[in-house]
Formats: structure tokens, C-alpha cells, sequence
């Protein structure tokens, strides 16, 4: 829209935005003559930048012209999962200006089958962060630093029951302890075990903090130079 009386706002509910609710009331009338109508003469258009684009979460958008404003009003009243942000709409001739908040439509997370397994008595995630507060050495270094440099065949040494290490974005882990409080279960961290898995463990949840969780099992830090 090249002209620059146009202006977008969004018609949103809430207690805090009385005017502008108001104002899209006002104008939610209007009918445009040349635009081929629906039912409620209202353009379906899922256009706006933060728009999900699914068939659920779809928006109506209405537009017409005022005098010499054009608008377009956007409704984005809630479907489903929402989140509110708020911010200054102004029109362009420097006019007035209204606060509104848009009700943002995050897009319904897919539901990926999780494969959470149910934790034994005494091996929640709780239990794990006592543990890691409690327990004197969880790395087993007996004294050794966990700053020192350890090659990938090293870690491959550390695939028995008693010493199981893995690589984790560059960092070398003893998972021993940690193996039953996994909430992937025992079975997922083996494969872990004796190499490098942070291509698995980005596969199933990047966005688990390793780094905090397995602060405590800390052995080293790989040495990639070989
Ligand atoms: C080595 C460090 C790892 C840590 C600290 C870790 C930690 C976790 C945590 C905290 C969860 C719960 C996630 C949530 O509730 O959102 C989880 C779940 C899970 N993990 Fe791991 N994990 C590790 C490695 C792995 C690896 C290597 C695999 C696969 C081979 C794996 C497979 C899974 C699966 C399948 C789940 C359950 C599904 C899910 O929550 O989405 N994990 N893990």
C-alpha cells in the first residue's frame, strides 16, 4: 500500500485496550463495494507477519477507506495457544497514535511422539540435582582437573559399567551417574557412550541445558587436534 494515510492496527480484547477496541468496533462495519464478499463481507488473509499459518489459527482481516484513510483491520483474537505482546500503532501522517497489544498466535508445537520413560523411585530429575549438590566427586576424578585435554580414543576406553564417558559439544562427560536419572531412559544414553553424541543428543532435545545438568560429571575437554 503506497499510500500514506494507510494504516494497521490490530482489534484485539482485553481491559487494557478499551480504545482501540472501540475504535475497531467503530469501523468493523464498513463494507468494501468492489471487493467480492463472503458472508461477513470480511477478506480472509493470513498475511500479517506474525500469523501462524495453519487453517486453525487463521486471522480475518478487513479492510475500507475513511474519508482519505485506508485501513486495514486485523483480527487476531485468540483460537487456541496464544501470547500477548503489546506496542505503539501510529498512522503514518503523524497523527494520532493508540497503544494496542496483539494477541500473537504461536504456531501449536508438533506433536513429535516423546518417549519419556516413567523414572524408578528415587531417580527424578529432582534426585539428580541433590545428588549433584551432595556427591563429593560424580566425574570420578579423584583430584585430577577437568580442564585436561582428552582425545576421542581415550573416551572410547570408558564404555564398561563402571566408567561410561561421552563427548557433548566438546566437553567429556563420565554419564555414569546419570544413566538412571535420563528421562530418555538407561537404553537412549547408551548410545551415547564412548563417543561423541552430540549429534544425537541435538536430534532428540537441543534445548536440554547439558552443560548445567552435567556439570558435576565434567572429565575434561576433548582434544580435536588429532
Ligand atoms: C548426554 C547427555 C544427555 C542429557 C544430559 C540428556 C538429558 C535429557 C533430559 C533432561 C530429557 C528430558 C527432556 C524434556 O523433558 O524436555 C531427556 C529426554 C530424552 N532424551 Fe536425553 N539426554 C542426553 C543424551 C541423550 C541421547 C544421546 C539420546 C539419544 C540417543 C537421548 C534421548 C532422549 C530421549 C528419547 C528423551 C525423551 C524424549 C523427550 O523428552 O523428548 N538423550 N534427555
Amino acid at each position: 500500500m503506497a499510500n500514506d494515510d494507510d494504516f494497521t492496527f490490530c482489534q484485539v480484547g482485553g481491559p487494557d485496550n478499551v480504545d482501540a477496541q472501540k475504535f475497531a468496533q467503530d469501523i468493523s462495519e464498513i463494507r468494501i463495494k468492489d471487493e467480492p464478499s463472503n458472508d461477513a463481507g470480511i477478506s480472509q488473509n493470513n498475511d500479517a507477519p506474525w500469523e501462524g499459518k495453519s487453517d486453525s489459527n487463521a486471522t480475518t482481516k478487513k479492510e475500507g477507506t475513511v474519508g482519505s484513510l485506508s485501513f486495514n483491520v486485523i483480527d487476531t483474537s485468540p483460537r487456541k495457544q496464544v501470547s500477548r505482546t503489546s506496542g505503539q500503532v501510529a498512522s503514518r501522517d503523524g497523527g494520532s497514535s493508540v497503544t494496542v497489544s496483539k494477541e500473537q498466535i504461536k504456531p501449536a508445537r508438533k506433536s513429535a511422539a516423546r518417549a519419556k520413560v516413567p523414572f524408578e523411585k528415587g531417580y527424578s530429575q529432582m534426585d539428580w540435582l541433590k545428588l549433584t549438590r551432595t556427591h563429593p566427586d560424580l566425574a570420578g576424578l579423584k583430584g585430577q582437573s577437568n580442564r585436561r585435554l582428552i582425545s576421542i580414543n581415550e573416551v572410547k576406553q570408558h564404555q564398561n559399567e563402571d566408567s561410561m564417558w561421552t563427548v557433548l559439544k566438546g566437553h567429556v562427560y563420565n554419564i555414569t551417574p546419570y544413566m538412571k536419572f535420563h528421562p530418555g531412559g538407561v537404553d537412549m544414553l547408551l548410545k551415547a557412550v564412548g563417543k561423541d553424541c552430540t549429534a544425537l543428543f541435538n536430534k532428540y532435545h537441543a534445548w536440554v541445558n547439558a552443560e548445567f545438568l552435567l556439570e558435576k560429571c565434567l572429565v575434561g575437554i576433548l582434544d580435536d587436534s588429532k
